[in-house]
Parts: structure tokens; sequence; C-alpha cells
């Protein structure tokens, strides 16, 4: 069923364009067809028409006994999918001689139908109820209900990105010693494909997949994008699934996937254009049982690792992404699990985005679903190809399974040398032979088995001469696409999706919403609680009328200086290095600028920060019988909000600048004794060459604003040898402090690269 648009119009161009399907002329001129392409799609998704377009495809609500259960509808969407997936699936050579496929994916894309021949769709008829199930966990009736929520969305319009990658090297230096991690990886990923890349733990998957994803600079080669090199106005065409699940522990499903809506879509979506979107993708990925559970994570139950694997990949193609980037999205999850997630895959790959996924060890039903395949060993290239061939290609140059066994675990076995099981072609049998005649000579152990490095160095000069030159020479062919579709490549226009002030507001609610739990714990409120009644009693009613009375007081003061520095110092360093992953993945798409999510990090810790105090200051200051005035009660209070202020400047501060939760707490640890014995109470003449500390310590203007509120004057027994004013002096020095190791913390970010996500 269709879901009216907001203007009523989405649905007429969707059904006009989509369900038609119309046979195209083989002769269309494709220049012509890519330029369309392009400019349709820029104009198509900078719509508010453009969310509800070509909403067609039963995308992941396919029945569990084919297709009867969501009824007549869901069949012929099915049959919709089924016929796409046939349009959209691209032969790399079909694509590099004439071009004309990157034109029908494009066009595909669009929900225009082109004839593609040579490809025969995966047998979906044959699929077992597991593969064909929804992600959701149960059952008919739900799905029957959600039927009318589900949407194609990922058959919404998209730029077709074609990847080609030629020679890719990548180097560190490991103790001073370069070493390479990848030696001259070439291959390619076309609309419509799933490439998967397969190796041993090790073999360097992840180092390539960040550098076809942009976030890595390889030391040589050529990575291109549509024949282009990477612009920075890719980072929102690119949807790019980190291997570590980088979430918001306490933030639910549906709220994950809405902050993630309002900061990545398009301005021209309204607000609640792009709620609609989040709620789309959670039916979409079948989440819709647990959109108020929160993600969750070691010490907080959320969601299970499936639904959380679903919630990052919902998190990229919520932009509706040309290109997915994926680093083993099934690790650790059951085989079922993990055959739904590269169904989705390869259902995303059928609208006519590029999928590249890294992968450790697929069963033999997952392997199969995958288009073309990469093998890595050692940083080399083994095999790069249609996955269909990868075992008659190993078969021809000699290695053979000698028992049945998974694909996937046979290569898997010759990439990391270990040639058990595994028939042995004649070159490595001589070399062995060669060797052990060697040993014999010498009276040394006989070798039965080729060693790894042989077997290595063996696939890999196969490879090179067997299959890298032809595949060299497609790379080399040029596309034939348009100008235009370059340009959008080439752009080094930044887009935001929202501007500062809606960052700003977006990011701010995100934060107390993610925080909330930890400042409204009850273990938090119970200790601030307990240790305000054993202040209370311990100073019950104290009486500053007598010399002693008045010391006991001062303590009490310098006590609340100190318990309301330590605090907030050792909460906020935390905030930085703990949400440096999240922070690296979100501006690397370029989500918010750096100033919206700094001043709402901060701010948003205020309401939460500032709450505690005040149950404190209520509790301690009456029972310990502090000046029973209003005046003076809130200016006690603002003293210690100012001071928990500067404290948080001060962890933020080294939070930033450190990365490092140890060295963090080890040099605040180190910063607030200092500042503390500074603070005027422990000690009063300290020595002139290390008196200037005390201007540095927060908790020393805070005991004296503190001092100065309740006794004015300030008896001359409390007092250091620095005179008391009006206080002017403190509060300017506070407020200097609020600002300064907030910039710091701010400039300590910004040299912080922006990568890795
Ligand atoms: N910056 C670096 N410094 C030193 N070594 C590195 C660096 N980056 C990658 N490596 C090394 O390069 C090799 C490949 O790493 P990579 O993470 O790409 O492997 P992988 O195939 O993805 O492994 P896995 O399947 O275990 O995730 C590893 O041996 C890794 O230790």
């Amino acid at each position: 069923m269709e879901r009216p648009t907001a203007d009523g119009n989405g649905g007429a161009i969707g059904r006009s364009k989509s369900d038609q399907l119309p046979p195209a002329p083989a002769s269309a001129s494709t220049a012509q067809s890519l330029s369309r392409t392009a400019s349709a799609e820029t104009v198509l998704s900078s719509t508010a028409d453009a969310a509800s377009l070509s909403r067609k495809s039963s995308f992941g609500k396919r029945s569990a006994s084919g297709g009867s259960g969501a009824g007549g509808n869901s069949h012929g969407r099915s049959h919709i999918r089924k016929s796409r997936s046939a349009q959209l699936k691209l032969d790399m050579e079909d694509l590099v001689s004439s071009g004309a496929a990157l034109s029908r994916a494009s066009s595909a894309s669009l929900g225009f139908s082109f004839t593609f021949t040579g490809f025969t769709p995966p047998p979906q008829d044959m699929m077992s109820s597991a593969e064909l199930a929804p992600f959701s966990d149960d059952d008919v009736d739900l799905e029957a209900a959600d039927t009318t929520r589900r949407k194609s969305l990922m058959a919404e319009p998209t730029l077709p990105i074609y990847l080609k990658f030629s020679e890719v090297k990548y180097r560190v230096a490991v103790k001073g010693t370069p070493r390479e991690i990848l030696s001259g990886i070439s291959g390619s990923a076309s609309p419509g494909e799933v490439l998967a890349m397969m190796g041993p733990s090790g073999s360097g998957k992840t180092t390539l997949l960040s550098m076809l994803g942009g976030r890595a600079t390889a030391a040589d080669g050529c990575i291109s994008y549509n024949d282009e090199p990477f612009g920075k106005s890719l980072k929102r065409r690119i949807g790019f699934v980190t291997q570590d699940d980088v979430l918001f522990t306490h933030l639910t499903v549906k709220e994950t996937l809405t902050y993630a809506a309002l900061l990545r879509l398009p301005r021209t979506m309204t607000r609640e254009q792009k709620k609609e979107r989040a709620m789309d993708i959670i039916y979409e990925l079948g989440l819709e049982r647990c959109q108020d559970t929160m993600i969750g994570g070691s010490f907080v139950r959320g969601v299970s690792g499936g639904e959380r694997k679903r919630v990052c990949i919902g998190n990229e193609i919520i932009i509706n992404p040309s290109l997915l980037f994926l680093d083993e999205p099934t690790s650790g999850l059951d085989s079922t699990t993990a055959l739904r997630i590269v169904q989705l895959l390869h259902d995303i790959a059928e609208t006519g985005k590029t999928v590249v996924t890294t992968i450790h060890q697929p069963s033999s039903r997952l392997f199969h679903k995958f288009d073309k395949l990469i093998l890595l060993g050692r940083g080399s290239l083994l095999y790069f190809g249609k996955t269909a061939e990868a075992m008659p290609y190993f078969s021809s140059i000699g290695c053979n399974p000698l028992i049945a066994m998974n694909p996937a675990e046979f290569l898997l076995d010759l990439a990391n040398g270990n040639t058990n099981d595994v028939s042995v072609p004649s070159e490595l049998d001589d070399k062995l032979h060669m060797e052990n005649q060697n040993l014999q000579d010498t009276n040394s152990k006989i070798n039965l088995r080729p060693s790894a490095q042989d077997v290595h160095e063996y696939l890999v000069d196969a490879y090179e001469h067997r299959v890298a030159y032809k595949e060299k020479k497609k790379l080399l062919a040029p596309l034939p696409i348009s100008d235009d579709m370059k340009a959008t490549i080439t752009s080094s226009k930044r887009e935001w999706g929202t501007n500062w002030c809606q960052q700003y507001s977006i990011l701010f609610c995100r934060g107390l919403k993610e925080r909330r739990h930890d400042y409204l714990s009850w273990m938090r409120i119970t200790q601030v609680i307990a240790t305000s009644i054993i202040l209370g009693l311990l100073w019950w009613r104290s009486d500053p009328t007598t010399p002693k009375g008045l010391q006991d007081q001062a303590g009490l003061l310098f006590f609340i200086a100190v318990f309301w520095g330590f605090f907030p110092v050792f909460t906020a360093i935390f905030t930085f290095p703990q949400e440096r992953a999240m922070l690296n993945k979100e501006r690397a798409v370029d989500m918010y600028k750096l100033s919206a999510y700094f001043l709402a990090r901060t701010t948003s810790d205020l309401p939460l920060d500032l709450f505690l105090p005040v149950i404190f200051m209520v509790i301690v200051y009456f029972m310990a019988g502090l000046k029973a005035s209003a005046m003076h009660f809130f200016l006690s209070m603002l003293t210690v909000f100012l001071s928990i202020i500067a404290a948080q400047g001060l962890g933020l501060a080294i939070g930033a600048t450190l990365l490092d939760i140890k060295k963090a707490t080890t040099l605040a640890s180190v910063t607030v004794m200092t500042f503390m014995l500074a603070g005027g109470f422990f000690v009063k003449r300290v020595p002139p060459f290390i008196s200037w500390l005390r201007y540095l310590s927060f908790n020393y203007h805070t005991y004296r604003l503190l001092l100065k509120v309740q006794y004015d004057p300030v008896p001359d027994i409390l007092m250091t040898s620095v005179p008391l004013d009006n206080g002017v002096t403190e509060v300017g020095a506070l407020v200097a402090m609020i600002i300064g190791y907030r910039v710091l913390a701010y400039l300590s970010l910004r040299r912080v690269k922006a990568s890795n996500g």
C-alpha cells in the first residue's frame, strides 16, 4: 500500500516512474541517459517529494511463505523487485566495454526500467524460509499490520557510483621500519553489486575498506569514483558501517535513528519528513519491536547484537547512500541473522547502490550471495572476480578441496597457506620434492606439506600471471559517463544537513537524553544526599560566634569548595575520551560542525550538573546553620555553580588534550590535589616562590567567595595574606577559568583529525 505524501503527488510520481517499468531501447544514448540521471537525481533528492518517491520494492517485507502472507500486493512488489534485481546486476565487462550498464543502473535507481541482458537473477523462489523471513522475529500478524508502513526506501533515487581501485598500496612505520600492509590491490565494484572482501585476520581487509571509503590515504595507487578522485561532497553519498558498533548506549533505537535523520538528511526536508524517514528505516529493517529499547552496552542491557548491527546499518542507509561500506557486519551473529544481514545488503545493492563489505568466515549459503569477491592474503591480492568463478579459478591453478567443504573455508585455508585437505598444484609439489631432496641430504625432518610462505607466493604469482593483467586492462578503460555526474563527485563543497543553530539544538537534546540516566541515577542522588546529611550532622547548628566555631564553619565552607571542585573534574574528564569514536565517526561524514558539537556537549551537561548541588546545598546549608537568609543562600549557591562550571572546564580540557582516560585521570588527580592544597585553608603562609599557584586554584577563589558571603568583613583569623575586597577578583578569576579551559578543550579537539570512524 502506498502512503500518501504531504502534497499527494509523491505517490503518483512514484507510480508513474516505477510501476510501469517501461522497456527502453538498447540504442538510447548512454551519455544522455546518464546526464538525465544525474540531474534527475539532484532534483529529486532536493525536493520534499523525494522521500516518498519510488517506495515500491518489497524490500525486507517478504513473506515467509513466499509472498502470500502480505497478500497480492506484496507478491506484486516482490515481482518488481526481482525484475529490478535483474536490471541492476551489472557485469563489469559489459560496463567497461559499453558503458551501458551504468546507465541502466542509474536509470533503474530512478525507477526507470531498461532491459538488461546477460544476467540471471538470484533464484529467490528457491530460498529457504529463513532467508525469506523479514527481520522481525515474529509473526505474520505483526508483519501484516506493518505492511502499510513498510517502504522501499532503498529504491529511492541515488547517484550510481562505480568504484575502481588499482595498485593500491599502504605502508606503516613500525618502530621506524616501514611495513607494507597492502601491496598493490586492484578491483572494482559497480552499482547493483555486493563486493565481499575475504581473508585471514590481519590480511588488510579493514585497511583496504578504510581507503576505499575515503577514511585513510593510500601510499600509492589510484582509487576512483566514477573515474574521479575522492571529493568532499562524496562524504554525503557514502555510508560506512564500522566493525565496532559506535552507538550511544542510553538512547533507544528510535532516538538513535531519529537524531541521525535530523542531522544527516538534507535541509530541503522538513523536520517531520526526517522523523518519518527514521520511522521508515525502523520498519524497513524490522526494528519496530525494539524501537523503544535502549541500545545498551557492557553495563546496560539493551538490544541484541543483530538488532544493534541493523541500527548501525540503518544509521548509514538513512541518507540513501550511493556507496555503502561495511566492516564485518556479520561478526558475532548466528548464521541465520548473518544471512539476513547479507540478504539486506543484497536488497540495498539491487536498488542501484554499490555495496562493499568485509566478511570473516561466511557460511557457504552466505558466500554465494556475494556478486564479487576479493581474497586477500598477507596484504596481497589472491583473487578478484565474480564469486561464482572463484572455485573454478582455483581449480584451474591446481588447488581443489579434497573433501566436501564450504568454499569460503577452502579459500581462507588457502589464503592462510594451509593445504591440509587441499590438492597441491604440481609446481608446489615439485618444489616440495626438491626441498625434501636437500633435507634428506642433510638428514633433516622431511616436509610433507608446502610451507605457508610457498603457498602464498604461488597464489600471488598465479593471480598476477593469469588474471591480474586482464583485470587491470579493464580498470584502465574510462567509464562513459557525463560531465555532470563527474562534477557531482569532484565538487569540494561540503554540505551540511542542517544549519549551525539546528545542529546545536539537536545535539543539545541528544546530549540531555543520553546522559539523563547518569545524572538521575539513584546511586548518584543517594551519594550526594548521604554526603550532605553526614556533613549536616557533623556541623549540626555550628556556631560562628566563638573562634573555634568559626574555624569549624570555615572548614565546612572549604570542604564544600573542594567537593564541588573534585566531582565535576572527574566527571568531565571522561567526556571526550569516551565520545572520541562517536565524534570521529560523525565528523567523518560531516554530520555537524565541531563548534556546534562542543557547545552542545558542554552546555547539555549543565542543567543536570546543577541539579545535584542544589539538593546538596539545601540540606547542608540549613542543617549546619549557615546564615539563614535567602540572599546569602543564593549567593553561596551561585558561588558553588561557578566553581562547578570552572572545574568542569578543567576536566574537559584535560580529557580533550590527552584523549586517554588513564592519563587524564592521573593528571587530573595531581592537578586537583595541588589546587586543593593551594586553596588557602591548610597553609596560610605559602612561600612566595610558589604562592602564585593559588591564583590557578578554583578552590581558592570559591573558598574566599564563600567566606565573603558568610562573614563580611571576614575575620582576620580566617584570612590568608591576600586581602579580600568585594569579591570581583574571585568572580573574574572563576569566569576566566570557565572560558579559558573550554577554549583550550575546543582547540585540543580541533587538532584531532576526524577519521577511522
Ligand atoms: N597504523 C598501523 N600501524 C601498525 N600496523 C597496522 C596499522 N594499521 C594496520 N596495521 C596492521 O596491518 C594488518 C592489517 O590490518 P587490518 O585491520 O586491515 O586487517 P584485517 O584483515 O581487517 O583483520 P581482522 O579481520 O582481524 O579485522 C594488521 O597486521 C595490522 O596489525
